[in-house]
C-alpha cells in the first residue's frame, strides 16, 4: 500500500499541498481528481522522490521510500521520455538492456494491442499514439505499483476505450495504480477509489462502489457536486 499522511509541499511561498493523507492499496485504482493545478502531479512526483516535501510522510508498504523500493514503482509522465528519434523497437532494446524487470512479451503483446508500429520514430507517432507508447512502457515493467499521470491526455474515444480495456485485464491485476484524469467518465467503472483535490486539499475521498450502493451516486455526480460545475 502507498501512504501518504499529512503530506505539505510548497514551491516558494506557495502552498501546492495543504496536509494531504490518503491510501492506495494494492489490487486497486485510486484515482486523484481535481481541476487544473490542483496539485495531481506534485503528488505523483513527491511519491516518486522527485520533488522534496517540506512535512508529512510516505510510506510505501509500511517502510519510508528508498532507492531499491522504486524498481517496484513505475511512474508514468504525460510527456515522451524517449528521445524521438529512437524508433519503437530501439527503445525496447533500450529497456531490455537497462532494466531488469522489462517484459518484453508484455510489451509486445500491448504493441499489437494498441496497433503500433514497431518500425515507427517516436517522433512521428500522434498525441495520441504517444500516449499509448507511454502507457506500453510502464506496463510492461514488472512492478507493484504504478502512477499515471494523464494516461488519458490526447486520446481520442477509441483509443480510451483501448486503453481502459488494459485497465480491466489480467496486466494490471495485483498491481497498485493511482492514476490522474480529466476523462472521469469513461474509465469511472474501473475506479476503485477517488481522491478529489482542491488547491492541495482533500475535499472528498470515497470508495467508488459505496459511493454507488449507499448514496447512488456515480463519481461524476460527486465531482459536480464538489467542483459546482
Ligand atoms: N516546479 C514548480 N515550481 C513552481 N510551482 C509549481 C511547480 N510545479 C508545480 N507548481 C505549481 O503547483 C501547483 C500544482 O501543480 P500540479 O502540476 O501538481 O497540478 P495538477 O493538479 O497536476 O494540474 P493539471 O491538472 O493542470 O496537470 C500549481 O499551482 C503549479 O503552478
Amino acid at each position: 500500500m502507498i501512504e501518504l499522511i499529512d503530506v505539505k509541499k510548497r514551491f516558494g511561498l506557495k502552498k501546492v499541498l495543504q496536509g494531504v493523507s490518503f491510501n492506495a492499496p494494492r489490487g486497486a485504482i485510486t484515482c486523484l481528481t481535481g481541476l487544473n493545478g490542483a496539485g495531481k502531479t506534485t503528488i505523483l512526483k513527491a511519491i516518486m522522490g522527485l520533488t522534496p516535501i517540506q512535512s508529512g510522510s510516505i510510506r510505501i508498504d509500511g517502510s519510508a521510500p528508498h532507492q531499491a523500493m522504486y524498481e517496484r514503482i513505475v511512474y508514468v509522465s504525460d510527456q515522451l521520455t524517449m528521445p524521438g528519434r529512437m524508433r519503437i523497437a530501439d527503445c525496447f532494446a533500450f529497456m531490455q538492456d537497462y532494466y531488469r524487470n522489462w517484459n518484453s512479451e508484455r510489451a509486445n503483446e500491448l504493441l499489437a494491442r494498441f496497433q503500433l508500429n514497431a518500425a515507427d520514430k517516436v517522433n512521428s507517432l500522434s498525441k495520441g499514439m504517444a500516449a499509448k507508447l507511454n502507457l506500453l512502457m510502464g506496463l510492461a515493467m514488472d512492478a507493484d505499483y504504478m502512477l499515471l499521470d494523464e494516461p488519458f491526455s490526447g486520446v481520442d474515444i477509441f483509443s480510451r476505450e483501448e486503453i481502459a480495456a488494459v485497465f480491466s485485464s489480467d496486466m494490471v491485476e495485483g498491481r497498485g495504480i493511482i492514476l490522474t484524469t480529466h476523462e472521469i467518465k469513461e474509465i469511472e467503472h474501473l475506479l476503485d477509489y477517488v481522491v478529489m483535490l482542491d488547491h492541495g486539499l482533500i475535499t472528498k475521498q470515497f470508495a467508488s462502489e459505496d459511493m454507488r450502493m449507499e448514496e447512488g451516486k456515480s463519481v461524476v455526480d460527486v465531482m459536480r457536486e464538489v467542483y459546482k460545475r
